[in-house]
């Protein structure tokens, strides 16, 4: 348990903070005090983030809608962000990814994915980075990566390639801006049962991916994972909170792992090798849906 008052008086944004991990992040962080910056796409989904925040709360909460993969977007969020006060710590935590055989993804699915993962964070991380060091304050990026970093993971491609080069990205700003007083840390989650996740991973529903409610087929998941269960995200918050707190202040350059060790026994995707067309099409069929 995080000391009262860990993060008072902290301005945080946070990508994709209105919904799953980003929210629990953003849930917690509000209960240790700190002022919250929610961005994602949909003004609606954040709208309703800061409504439950607030009365959770009564926390101090800003929204701004972006595109992370526009460039000039994220530049203005972060122009909006800064009028309101310096920003303190930037969460990347927005992106996307779907299950696909490698061969079979076009371009457009391939930057579908780049897009905001890679892309979309590294310009969030310019900006803050960037006003950090042209007004001499001290700053924190916080990274959610994947265990992909270490495993490599089948059938998630651009994901894992984006997930290993923000990797990169963490470790060597954690050299770059560290002597300036700007950390960079990340955590690696395993498989956390988000709404977003669950659409993105198992569009067939139960088979890949461990949902809440685990039926028949998400005991696989739970039996693969060596503590037998998925994460619960406000476990994830909590490890969260405490990398952006003063109370890390020696951690930088270095990734979390959260997933129980399921790392260490599989990336989580080798269930997909046993596939044939007709599971594939199903996937394919359950997009967006
Ligand atoms: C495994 C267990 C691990 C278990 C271990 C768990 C570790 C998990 C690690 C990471 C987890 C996460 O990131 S979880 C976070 C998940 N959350 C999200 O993904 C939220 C954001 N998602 C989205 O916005 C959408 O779902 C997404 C499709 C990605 C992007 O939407 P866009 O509107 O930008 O894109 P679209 O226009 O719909 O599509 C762009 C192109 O991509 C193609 N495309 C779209 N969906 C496709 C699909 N399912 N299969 C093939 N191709 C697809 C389309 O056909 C288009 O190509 P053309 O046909 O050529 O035009
Ligand atoms: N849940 C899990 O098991 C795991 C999750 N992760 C990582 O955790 C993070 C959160 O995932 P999770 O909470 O599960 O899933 P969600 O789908 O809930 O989170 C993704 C968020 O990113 C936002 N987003 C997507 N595309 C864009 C874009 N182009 N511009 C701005 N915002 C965007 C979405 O909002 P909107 O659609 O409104 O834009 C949404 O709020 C991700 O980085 C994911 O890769 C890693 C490993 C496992």
């Amino acid at each position: 348990m995080l000391q009262d008052g860990l993060l008072r008086g902290r301005r945080i944004l946070i990508t994709g903070g209105g919904t799953g991990l980003g929210l629990a992040m953003a849930d917690r962080f509000a209960a240790l005090g700190a002022q919250l910056v929610l961005s994602g796409r949909r003004a609606e989904v954040l709208a309703a983030a800061r409504d439950g925040l607030v009365a959770r709360h009564g926390a101090s909460v800003q929204t701004l809608p972006c595109d992370v993969r526009d460039a000039a977007a994220v530049e203005a969020m972060f122009d909006a962000a800064w009028q309101q006060g310096p920003l303190d710590v930037l969460v990347n935590n927005a992106a996307a990814t779907f299950i696909a055989q490698t061969e079979r993804l076009s371009a457009r699915a391939a930057d579908a994915i780049l897009g905001p993962t890679l892309h979309g964070a590294l310009y969030c991380t310019l900006q803050a980075g960037r006003r950090w060091l042209d007004s001499g304050r001290p700053g924190v990026v916080l990274s959610i990566l994947s265990t992909s970093t270490r495993t490599g993971r089948a059938f998630t491609v651009p994901s894992a390639m984006a997930k290993s080069a923000l990797l990169a990205m963490t470790r060597s700003l954690a050299v770059e801006w560290g002597p300036q007083g700007i950390r960079s840390v990340a955590i690696a989650p395993g498989p956390f049962p988000t709404a977003g996740a669950g659409q993105a991973l198992d569009p067939t529903a139960g088979r890949a991916f461990a949902d809440a409610a685990p039926g028949a087929g998400a005991a696989a998941a739970y039996a693969a994972n060596p503590l037998g269960r998925v994460g619960r995200p406000p476990e994830l918050a909590e490890l969260a909170a405490f990398l952006v707190s003063d109370s890390a202040a020696y951690i930088n350059g270095e990734m979390v792992a959260i997933d129980g060790g399921q790392h260490l026994r599989t990336s989580g995707a080798e269930d997909l090798l046993a596939w044939g067309p007709d599971d594939w099409a199903r996937a394919r069929a359950g997009r967006g849906g």
